[in-house]
């Protein structure tokens, strides 16, 4: 055990074969990341699988069902680090079931063209997420390795 703490997050596609938009979402709390954006997600309980709880926390959080692509590549096997206590996984996923409302911890959802980089990477999302966000923007193709660090925090 590392005592991080395994955040999960979902990179929520119109399309695994072929993504084209991004649903974001925006935070109403806690109080110092209310109004930043992030991948839906959160913390894997004891004896929780990753996966097993992206797929609880997208269904709490936004009602939906959906079935995970491939995990977006990070540095360690914990995944993307968010500050020194906590790191995060990302998965692609896509919708099967039901319509993405902001029932838990979100006030806002917005589905996003992954090709406009700039427009994803204008908006405010949690700082830690911009380097996990221009990765997902390389993997899609809209953006070129190395560009868009302008954004970084
Ligand atoms: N879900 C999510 N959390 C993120 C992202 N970026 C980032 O720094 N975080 C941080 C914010 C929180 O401190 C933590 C996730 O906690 P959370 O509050 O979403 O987890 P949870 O739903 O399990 O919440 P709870 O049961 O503890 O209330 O990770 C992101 O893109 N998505």
């Amino acid at each position: 055990m590392t005592g991080l703490i395994q955040i999960v997050g979902g990179a929520v596609v119109d399309n695994l074969a072929n993504p084209t938009a991004l649903l974001v979402a925006r935070r109403s709390a806690p109080e110092h990341l209310a109004g930043l954006w992030e991948f839906p997600g959160g913390k894997v309980e004891h004896g929780e699988a990753p996966e097993a709880a992206l797929v609880r926390e997208l269904a709490e959080e936004l009602g939906i069902g959906v079935r995970l692509g491939a995990e977006l590549p990070a540095e360690t096997p914990a995944g993307w680090p968010l500050n020194d206590r906590a790191s995060m996984r990302v998965w692609f996923a896509e919708v099967t079931r039901g319509k993405p409302a902001p029932l838990e911890d979100h006030d806002e959802l917005r589905w996003i063209r992954l090709q406009d980089s700039e427009a994803v990477l204008g908006l405010p999302w949690i700082p830690a997420d911009y380097p996990i966000v221009r990765a997902l923007l390389e993997s899609a193709g809209a953006l070129a390795p190395g560009q868009g660090r302008a954004h970084a925090r």
